[in-house]
């Protein structure tokens, strides 16, 4: 995976933020709301909504977003042509609906943090985080980790432990870091852990450093 001049934390001041800000532009602001009708959509009574208008109104907006959408190839150039913080990836991407979205920081000591309160979007268990959702997030928090000390790679492998039920609705605090390095193996290291600092989810990661080139 291409690095781009992505910050580390031997150049970096502690508390740089990894991830994209979301800029309050109209494509941030679209997202937003994007991100608030699905968690409306989950919430709502489905016996007195009026489903019907809203299905035609939303419709109508996707209608209109894809007119105006450019050919996949010509996208994808755009959504890589940065410097390595992407706008669009599914855990912190201001323009992905997908995304909760986290934001990260970098630490002096190599570790990469955020916290996040998930929503019913996110549910698995009754009023609990989907694990494969938890594991979605831990892998990319130990990608940006990997970035945060210097090396960049594909997940070959990721061992995931879930030592209890991670609550929604709360505020939770997901870390990574580099544990070692053996020439192309990264191994990182992670965790989702509740305000009180209760270890929700552990993971080690296996990332071999591989170059994906970016579309242009
Ligand atoms: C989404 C946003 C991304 C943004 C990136 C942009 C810039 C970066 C900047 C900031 C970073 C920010 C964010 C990054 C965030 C998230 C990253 C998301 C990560 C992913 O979402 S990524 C998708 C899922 N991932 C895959 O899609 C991988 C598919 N797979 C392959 O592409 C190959 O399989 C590969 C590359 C894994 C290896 O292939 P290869 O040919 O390069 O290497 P090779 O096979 O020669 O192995 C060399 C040595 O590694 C050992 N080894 C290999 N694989 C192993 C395994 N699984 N278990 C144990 N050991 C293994 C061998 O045993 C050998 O060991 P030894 O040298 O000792 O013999």
């Amino acid at each position: 995976m291409e690095l781009g001049t992505h910050p580390t934390f031997r150049d970096s001041a502690d508390g740089t933020v990894l991830t994209s800000a979301r800029a309050g532009d109209p494509i941030d602001r679209a997202t937003d709301a994007a991100r608030r009708v699905v968690d409306a959509l989950l919430r709502t009574d489905r016996t007195n909504a009026n489903l019907e208008r809203v299905t035609e109104e939303l419709d109508g907006i996707a209608e209109h977003l894809e007119e105006h959408a450019p050919a996949v190839a010509e996208r994808l150039i755009d959504m890589w042509s940065g410097e390595g913080v992407t706008r669009h990836d599914p855990v912190t991407g201001p323009e992905n609906a997908i995304a909760p979205p986290l934001v990260l920081e970098g630490r002096g000591d190599g570790t990469v943090c955020g916290t996040v309160t998930l929503t019913m979007a996110y549910q698995g268990p009754p009023g609990h985080v989907h694990g494969g959702v938890s594991a979605l997030l831990l892998d990319h928090v130990l990608g940006v980790a990997n970035a945060w000390y210097g090396r960049s790679g594909m997940t070959a492998q990721l061992s995931t432990r879930y030592h209890r039920p991670t609550p929604l609705f709360e505020p939770l605090t997901i870390s990574g870091r580099v544990a070692s390095v053996d020439g192309r193996k990264i191994h990182a290291e992670g965790d989702i852990r509740t305000a009180d600092g209760q270890v929700c989810v552990s993971v080690e990661g296996l990332f071999i450093d591989k170059t994906v080139p970016r579309p242009r």
